[in-house]
């Protein structure tokens, strides 16, 4: 699919979580309306983030945290332990799940869809579904396909313009557990775009000597001097023994500006490993 069709040098793709009707396209599609390129869509989050890693495509669209269920744990692990990539961009982005049904359904057996669709509808499903067994595919359009193709009994989490896509009908539009539920969107590419002024962020990794009292403390202290404000702060597991853990940390402001930059040095000394993702500017669309 292209968003406008002009011949390139080097042509711009952008890699998402396909098929066509997934929430990731839904983004893409709106964030990149009006720029050249064309979309490219992956069966996995992993696949679109090593095909920018590996050189197939220019950037990817890809889901790193909910409202509701917090990290999106693939795209964290692979940003930290598979890839050297840059972050480029971040959208916040209202998620509105739908139940979808081929019409004439009359006993719902089995709901699929993405394993955060299913998280994000817990309530509703055990209020209203409590019998149904619950499947995680790949994606909530992947989900919507198959129903649509004729699992018997079978129901699926996705967006309305997904059921629109595949032809099944919304019996339950809203189903999520918060009214706002949100995803928080990243692209990544291979060279960070670092802009400066207002609205952006910076994001990095580390590992810090854990084994002694106060280290977090230090790095945090690091931010805090310099009037840096956190944003998030997350761990996972370093893959190197239970107990030891990486630290992600967003911030506001750009490595363009000064009290950043400085901050973020003065970590990277006091950290045994260090990754930074670069500097972002974030759009919110929250509906
Ligand atoms: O499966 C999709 O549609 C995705 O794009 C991943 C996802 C799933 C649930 C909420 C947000 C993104």
């Amino acid at each position: 699919m292209a968003i406008a069709c002009e011949q390139t040098a080097i042509e711009r793709l952008i890699g998402y979580l396909g098929p066509q009707g997934t929430y990731s396209e839904e983004v893409a599609l709106n964030i990149y309306r009006g720029e050249f390129g064309r979309f490219v869509p992956y069966n996995s989050i992993c696949a679109a983030i090593q095909g920018v890693e590996g050189g197939e495509i220019s950037e990817c669209l890809v889901p790193i945290e909910n409202s509701l269920e917090g990290s999106v744990n693939i795209t964290m692990d692979t940003l930290a332990h598979e890839v050297d990539l840059a972050i480029t961009r971040e959208i916040v982005w209202s998620i509105r799940h739908s139940l979808l049904l081929k019409s004439g359904t009359k006993d719902v057996k089995t709901i699929i869809s993405h394993p955060q669709a299913l998280a994000q509808c817990r309530q509703y499903l055990s209020r209203q579904y409590p019998n149904a067994e619950l499947k995680s595919v790949a994606s909530t359009a992947e989900a919507v396909y198959l129903v649509a193709s004729g699992v018997k009994g079978g129901a699926a989490i996705g967006s309305r313009r997904a059921g629109e896509i595949y032809s099944l009908t919304s019996v339950d539009d809203d189903i999520q557990d918060n009214p706002n539920n949100c995803t928080r969107f990243v692209a990544l590419s291979r060279t960070p775009v670092n802009p400066g002024g207002q609205n952006c962020k910076t994001s990095l990794v580390c590992k810090i000597q854990g084994d002694r009292p106060g280290s977090l403390c230090d790095i945090l202290q690091e931010f805090a001097a310099r009037g840096v404000n956190l944003t998030r702060i997350e761990s996972r597991p370093a893959r190197a023994g239970l107990g030891m853990y990486i630290f992600f940390f967003d911030m506001e402001g750009s490595m363009e500006d000064d009290h950043v930059k400085t901050a973020v040095n003065a970590v990277k000394a006091k950290c045994q490993w260090f990754k930074n993702f670069g500097s972002y500017s974030v759009y919110n669309r929250l509906s």
